[in-house]
């Protein structure tokens, strides 16, 4: 069963000069339940521009998005705003948790906003907490923890409604091996336990070694796609084989882009 579909989904980017640039073109994408799915590509190739269309945060130039069946790209904003706080959860690179409440308080932003009520937020809180190793945190500032912390309590947030949908933009992009590890173990675990469905744009080879499935985008179209079997290791060295074909440093944002 899937849970995001989209058709035919392209995004032209208007210009100043009135140069346009096609940054994703026609774009087909089909993520089952429970599916956690990767999307590499070298600076410039459109995944953001392709996270930002699925999440709803942009609008495409022409095509459609189906989440849960229903035609997202056609919602009112008053419509999509609901549905993304009930159905969608996000996790950034820098965590994008707020410096004036507690990692807690962070943690439950999504229930309050959805107005549950006080015992069913803290039973979750406990829950949660625990699941991602963060239950000794709960009381402590932002200032007051590690990154790979802060990243495990912006996971904690984004799955405490219970999303339909997980989207990670760089996860690992702001955090050390040691951190990495534990916060793709900590996704990984949500998806084997919860059937969690995530789909997270990397240029990490390490980080998109945790995923089912990895999609490679070049020129705002599909490259390859790869999927993991049993061992993590062999599939890491897909990725990077994958890589090299695509030619030039993934990394290289600036010289690709301009
Ligand atoms: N708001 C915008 N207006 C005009 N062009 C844009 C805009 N956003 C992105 N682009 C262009 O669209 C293309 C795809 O950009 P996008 O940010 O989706 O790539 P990316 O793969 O996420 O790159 P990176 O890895 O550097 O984040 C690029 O050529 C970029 O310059």
């Amino acid at each position: 069963m899937h849970v995001l579909k989209t058709d035919n989904l392209s995004k032209i980017y208007g210009s100043k000069r009135g140069i346009s640039h096609e940054a994703l073109h026609h774009f087909h994408l089909t993520v089952n339940k429970g599916e956690f799915i990767g999307i590499m590509g070298p600076s410039g190739s459109g995944k953001t521009t392709l996270l930002n269309l699925l999440s709803t945060i942009d609008v495409p130039s022409s095509g459609k998005i189906m989440i849960n069946d229903q035609v997202v790209t056609s919602f009112s904003q008053q419509k999509l705003a609901k549905f993304r706080r009930k159905e969608m959860g996000f996790i950034f690179q820098d965590y994008n948790l707020l410096e004036t409440l507690t990692i807690g308080e962070n943690v439950l932003l999504p229930l309050t906003l959805n107005k549950v009520k006080v015992k069913e937020m803290e039973k979750k809180l406990v829950i949660v907490a625990k699941q991602l190793g963060i239950d000794k945190l709960i009381h402590k500032r932002i200032m007051e923890v590690s990154g790979g912390q802060l990243q495990r309590a912006a996971i904690a947030r984004a799955i405490i409604h219970d999303p339909s949908i997980i989207f990670a933009d760089e996860p690992t992009g702001n955090l050390d091996s040691k951190a990495s590890l534990q916060v793709m173990e900590a996704l990984s675990l949500l998806q084997d336990k919860q059937k969690a469905t995530t789909v997270m744009v990397t240029h990490d080879p390490f980080a998109a070694s945790f995923c089912g499935r990895v999609i490679f985008i070049k020129d705002g179209r599909l490259f390859n796609e790869i999927h993991r079997g049993d061992n993590r290791q062999s599939f890491f060295q897909d990725i990077l084989n994958v890589q090299s074909l695509l030619g030039g440093d993934m990394n290289d944002l600036q010289t690709v882009r301009f």
